[in-house]
């Protein structure tokens, strides 16, 4: 691989990782499977260690986990959270347990445990009592959840025994799979109440570790004590004297009154320790929680000094991942859905068949070219897996089994919801529906999204209500909503005057609603929160956006040339340009609130490189920000400086050849302080 294609595809794959672990950790949303997402991790892994000097401060590989919240107070942890390696493979581990004797020089025990599908929280107890419950964060800081943990009835607010005066020790939080079924019963009669009353009904919880995640992070203690979470504790942190295995800290967290899943077992080799996972690999479906593997751990705690970690995690465990599982059934007929940006997806709908524990009836089939690939006929026998929790999807088909009779499945040509000729631009494997302005799900779609919580956040608003908004023909797009008022709202069905104002007030009150968030409202293709953050900053109006073109934006942090490109011609079409118009004129927000910036580095751009020793890569980035400058990734001419910490490279090299500036991390210093 040429360093060009492998730069190209470091920010592909650091753009998709991002995007998924934002939906994973912030919204508890799996796009693809666990194991495709591993799968891309270690692919960028691969070539950030073929070429280190494209290795990002924040690159996927090297973060742990989400972020901590503002909700919560946040508290640093005193020994990082980390995550752990993992592997799907035989051969990985008995490379793992090679590597771990040859480092140790020394046969070592280790330790099995089950892998525990909740979430992470750290204990801390003084004299036997809890005081402090932190998630883990981003690894380094976490949210202090202290008053919800204490509603957990399997973790002890007091200790039994001869504990320490003062220790940390870690578990994991979930909700066993019978708590979930209740929840699950709970909402949906709540629902049928709800709808009688014609209230927008709550959703389904997805799955126990989503649930268990959300439940934790809950404001009020009192509904985490509904949820009836569970947890099971499976570290020791503090050192403790008399405590020299993890086995026998394990046994000691028992007697003092702890919550351990009587699973775990000491192996004395990794036979052992396979002999292990073969025979969880089964039973571990009885277990009253979902696990999704074994954790494996080095025994003796002198070795987990010796082996110490790496960014991402410790270097003296390991996880092995059971594969997905599959089942057989048969491809009974194939729907279209409709997404907001006129985007179809064939759902494969199937004869029931159960999986990992849950009756399956529909899966994803993304695209044409999936279709394809799988040389998909009607009523085929087809391979189903389910990977994690995520909706199931098609991996194979039985050839035997074919019917020379069946009809291979064609993609439809006209849009299901408005009978449009559908289109695929060149390249992509998508197919769209062109119609925009008039195509039902995707009306009905922008308006959603507009006003979801991340958006202007409009709650009065249910699909419901949207749907009879625009069956009323009071709506064909979301600038209409700042033309509505209560005489127009007064045709409305089963809407009270209470409704109505509750409508308006939320409307109103969007208006303040900040530019970051009114441009990712917009549904610009591509343009998540996180990268509608970033466009604001570097554009701080949207006149200055409209103006940008495609290499300006993709000159951007973390921000990819498709962005560019979406935006660029989102602007060439008038009628989006008369949107953003009427918004304006309705006095939505299009300005970045000046943040409490300096201006010293004002109108300067800057690259950064290498390793720095005071600060890290991003925080030196935040103090070109906050001076007032601005971060870019490429060197160009239109760079003013390059920061160069030690190892450099390449950029280095290209800076001094166009005769760049080129400063240390302490010339770097003397220039905001100046
Ligand atoms: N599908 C997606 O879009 C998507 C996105 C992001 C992450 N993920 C999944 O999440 C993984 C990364 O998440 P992660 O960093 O939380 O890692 P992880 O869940 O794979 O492993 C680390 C965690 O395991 C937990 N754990 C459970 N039982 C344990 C035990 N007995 N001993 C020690 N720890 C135990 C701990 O809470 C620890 O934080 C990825 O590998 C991927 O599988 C998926
Ligand atoms: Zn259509």
């Amino acid at each position: 691989m040429q360093i060009n294609d492998a730069e190209k595809r470091v920010e592909e794959l650091s753009i998709t990782l991002h995007e998924l672990n934002r939906k994973y950790y912030q919204e508890g949303v799996s796009d693809v499977s666990d194991q495709d997402y591993d799968q891309l991790l270690k692919e960028l892994q691969r070539i950030e260690e073929e070429f280190p000097s494209l290795v990002k401060p924040n690159s996927p590989t090297l973060r742990v986990g989400g972020e901590p919240t503002k909700n919560f107070e946040n508290v640093a942890h005193n020994v990082p959270m980390l995550s752990l390696s993992n592997t799907y493979d035989k051969e990985d581990l008995l490379d793992f347990n090679e590597r771990t004797i040859k480092d140790l020089n020394e046969d070592v025990e280790y330790v099995c445990e089950l892998k525990y599908d909740g979430v992470a929280l750290s204990l801390t107890y003084e004299d036997g009592i809890l005081v402090r419950a932190v998630t883990r964060g981003d690894g380094v800081k976490g949210d202090d959840v202290t008053a919800n943990a204490k509603t957990i009835r399997s973790i002890p607010i007091q200790l039994n025994g001869d504990y320490p005066s003062q220790f940390e020790v870690r578990g994991e939080v979930f909700m066993s799979k019978k708590s979930f079924d209740i929840n699950n019963e709970k909402i949906a009669i709540e629902n049928e109440e709800r709808i009688s009353k014609g209230n927008k009904p709550q959703p389904l919880l997805a799955n126990p570790r989503n649930a268990a995640a959300g439940a934790l992070k809950q404001q009020d203690p009192k509904k985490v004590a509904e949820r009836k979470l569970d947890m099971y504790v499976y570290g020791i942190v503090t050192e403790i004297e008399g405590i020299d295995t993890h086995y026998d800290g394990l046994v000691k967290l028992k007697e003092w009154g702890f919550n351990l899943s009587p699973t775990f077992e000491k192996e004395n080799s990794i036979e052992g320790v396979w002999d292990y996972i073969t025979r969880w690999d089964k039973k571990r479906h009885d277990l009253p929680l979902e696990t999704d593997g074994v954790v494996i751990k080095v025994n003796k705690e002198e070795f987990h000094k010796k082996l110490g970690n790496t960014a991402k995690s410790p270097r003296w465990a390991i996880a092995y991942k059971y594969k997905a599982e599959a089942a057989k059934t048969e491809l009974e007929f194939v729907t279209y859905q409709v997404g907001r940006t006129g985007a179809i997806t064939p759902v494969a709908n199937l004869a029931a068949v159960q999986l990992a524990g849950t009756t399956v009836r529909r899966a994803s089939l993304h695209n044409a070219n999936e279709i394809a690939r799988l040389d998909l006929h009607y009523h085929d026998m087809v391979y189903v897996e389910k990977g994690g929790e995520i909706i199931p999807k098609i991996t194979g088909v039985d050839k035997t089994e074919r019917n020379e009779k069946n009809k291979p499945v064609e993609f439809i040509t006209h849009c299901p919801a408005c009978d449009t000729e559908l289109i695929r631009k060149e390249g992509e494997a998508q197919h769209y529906c062109p119609n925009k302005e008039t195509c039902p799900p995707q009306v009905k779609g922008r308006i959603q999204h507009f006003v979801s919580r991340k958006a202007m956040n409009i709650d009065s608003i249910g699909g419901e209500t949207i749907d009879q908004l625009i069956g009323k023909g009071l709506i064909k797009d979301v600038a209409d909503l700042y033309q509505l008022d209560s005489d127009k709202l007064s045709v409305m069905e089963r809407f009270k005057q209470k409704s109505i104002d509750n409508l308006l007030n939320g409307i109103e009150a969007s208006k303040s609603i900040p530019y970051e968030r009114v441009l990712f409202a917009l549904g610009i293709r591509n343009v998540g929160s996180t990268i509608s953050e970033k466009l604001c900053e570097a554009f701080p109006t949207i006149e200055e956006l409209e103006k940008a073109t495609i290499e300006q934006i993709s000159e951007l942090y973390d921000v990819g040339n498709t962005v560019g490109e979406e935006i660029v011609s989102f602007f060439a079409v008038e009628e989006n340009k008369a949107l953003v118009t009427r918004l304006q004129e309705a006095g939505l927000q299009f300005k970045l609130e000046k943040k409490n910036t300096l201006d010293t580095l004002e109108g300067k751009s800057f690259v950064c490189t290498g390793k720095f020793y005071e600060f890290s890569r991003n925080e030196i980035h935040d103090l070109i920000k906050l001076h007032g400058g601005t971060v870019k990734t490429s060197i160009s001419k239109n760079v003013d400086y390059l920061v160069a910490g030690e190892k450099a490279g390449s950029k280095l090299k290209k800076a001094e050849d166009l005769g760049l500036q080129v400063l240390t991390e302490e010339d770097f210093k003397q220039l905001i302080t100046e």
